[in-house]
């Protein structure tokens, strides 16, 4: 086997020859140009006996970094530290320890049944000039490997395979789990380009500190662990292998903590998809393209995201003829075009991500929607199916006081427990406000008393059922009436408006 040295040696051979053949190559009429490429190729597959092998890592449209690049990339990291000469460092999955890995135009070798191998990873960068905070988009990434060609079928069915069985077994490992979110970084193309970006997911919510009733909770713990677990049967059922969830209830209800204790029981990464900064549908077919296995999709709040309700509304026409005349008249006055960045992502773009054909891609996945108003959503958005667990949060019962109690206080029984679980059935209030009256507020040893007491006084303070619905009654009725008024309003002024036209005419 040849040294590195020699194999420099050959590889400037090589490109001196290249050089040759370029320059002699523009003297040549084309016929004679074909005769000698033909024979210059078998000339330097003869003389130059290795094989390379290149995993760029994206190919094509670069929609989806390549599993493979990511498989090579983990089994690498873990291969190279000892005898690469430049490495990066990055802290690994308890924060504590470094783990290094190859940098880039680096080249290690390995070695697989005493034969020798060579990987080289290779980053191109674009000419083009851009002025971002981000890492240059346009930077290519890929890496090769070289061997020699007798050892072709090995390489190709033993030592490929084992590569990327055992990077993809490291990458699991090395996991550090994720919060991503999707934020817009500055391109100087396409003006706004949006990518995810992470930062370690560290909520310690689990469902054993969640405040809910004990069935529901079970119900909800087993039905994500046989989700986890039901690979073959989604395949076998000719179903992608994902599952939806909608979460909601009142503000304050733990919706939110309910998604971080999801993500925690199934070790999944978390996708916060904000949608307002999506720019339209094919921008969230990319985005959910780059989701991996292993990760919950979660859209908060998603009847205030977008308009997802109103674009199906009888009247939406009307309002957009307003829209349209107001843009109109803002435009005579000299005020810029509004608009121009809003998102355009459509109900049928979200509906097409969540269970279209692209939805397949990616493999184990949950999609979490959460609100404060069901009644709000379309129905074609969280029918069964889309959503195929609705899970509501409500106010604090009993059981979930204790789990509260239990957590924030330590104690598990108190004489004051009775007086709140009375209180508890009538008066609504949300496992947030609970919390809050069971946080110690300084050191002192009677702070459980102190705690419970003020719980019981708030509770009292606090409205019944029946009052919070009469008041949310009151408030639809008073929402109601300022819409009238103000549909009234606008015709009265469209009347005003063609009867000035008519006279003109
Ligand atoms: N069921 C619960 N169990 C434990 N803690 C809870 C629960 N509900 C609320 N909390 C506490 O209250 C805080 C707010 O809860 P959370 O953000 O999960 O509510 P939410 O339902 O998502 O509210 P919103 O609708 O306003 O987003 C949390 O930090 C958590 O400490
Ligand atoms: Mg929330």
């Amino acid at each position: 086997m040849m040294n590195s040295d020699s194999f420099a040696g050959l590889g400037s051979t090589i490109a001196s020859l290249m050089l040759l053949w370029a320059v002699c190559r523009q003297y040549f009429p084309y016929q004679l140009e074909n005769y000698f490429s033909k024979y210059y190729t078998k000339f330097i597959t003869l003389i130059y006996p290795y094989i390379e092998i290149s995993f760029p890592e994206y190919s094509g449209q670069r929609l989806k970094r390549s599993e493979a690049y990511t498989a090579i990339e983990s089994y690498l990291s873990n291969t190279t530290s000892e005898r690469a000469k430049r490495l990066k460092a990055e802290i690994g999955h308890d924060s504590d320890k470094l783990i290094l890995s190859m940098a880039e135009n680096e080249e290690i070798t390995d070695e697989f049944c005493g034969v020798k191998l060579w990987w080289f990873s290779n980053k191109t960068s674009s000419d083009r000039q851009t002025i971002s905070f981000y890492p240059n988009d346009d930077d290519k990434r890929s890496y090769r490997l070289t061997f020699h060609r007798r050892h072709r079928t090995m390489i190709n069915e033993s030592y490929l395979p084992l590569v990327i069985q055992q990077g993809k077994a490291i990458a699991v490992q090395m996991r550090k789990r994720k919060l991503y979110t999707n934020s817009s970084t500055f391109d100087y193309n396409e003006f706004r380009k949006l990518v995810w970006s992470h930062v370690p997911f560290e909520h310690p919510a689990t469902f054993e500190t969640l405040a809910m009733e004990p069935e529901m909770k079970l119900e909800i713990i087993q039905d994500l662990m046989k989700f986890s677990k039901s690979k073959e049967y989604y395949a076998k059922i000719g179903k992608p292998w994902k599952r939806g969830y909608l979460l909601y209830g009142p503000p304050g209800t733990g919706k939110s903590t309910m998604i971080a204790a999801m993500a925690n029981l199934l070790d999944y990464d978390v996708y916060d998809l904000e949608l307002t900064a999506v720019k339209d549908n094919s921008a969230l077919r990319k985005l959910l393209l780059n989701i991996t296995s292993k990760s919950m999709i979660v859209i908060e709040d998603i009847d205030c995201s977008l308009d997802l309700t109103g674009k199906r509304k009888a009247g939406e026409n009307q309002q957009e003829e307003n829209k349209e005349e107001e843009e109109k008249k803002k435009a005579a006055m000299g005020a810029p075009p509004a608009g121009k960045d809003e998102c355009k992502v459509t109900l049928s773009g979200l509906l097409n991500c969540i269970d279209g054909l692209w939805s397949a891609c990616g493999g184990e996945k949950l999609i979490v929607f959460t609100t404060n108003h069901i009644e709000k959503l379309d129905p074609a958005l969280i029918r069964r199916g889309r959503m195929d667990k609705h899970i509501e949060l409500g106010y604090c019962g009993y059981e979930g006081f204790k789990v509260l109690a239990k957590n924030y206080l330590g104690v598990e029984s108190h004489p004051l427990f009775d007086s709140i679980q009375e209180l508890l059935k009538e008066k609504k209030m949300s496992p947030a406000d609970v919390a809050e009256n069971l946080m110690p507020k300084n050191e002192s040893e009677d702070q459980a008393d102190l705690c419970l007491q003020s719980l019981v006084k708030a509770l009292k303070e606090c409205k019944s059922e029946n009052e919070k619905v009469g008041e949310e009654e009151v408030k639809e009725e008073e929402n109601m009436e300022v819409k009238t008024n103000e549909e009234k309003l606008v015709n009265d002024v469209k009347v005003g408006d063609d009867d000035a036209k008519e006279n003109k005419d």
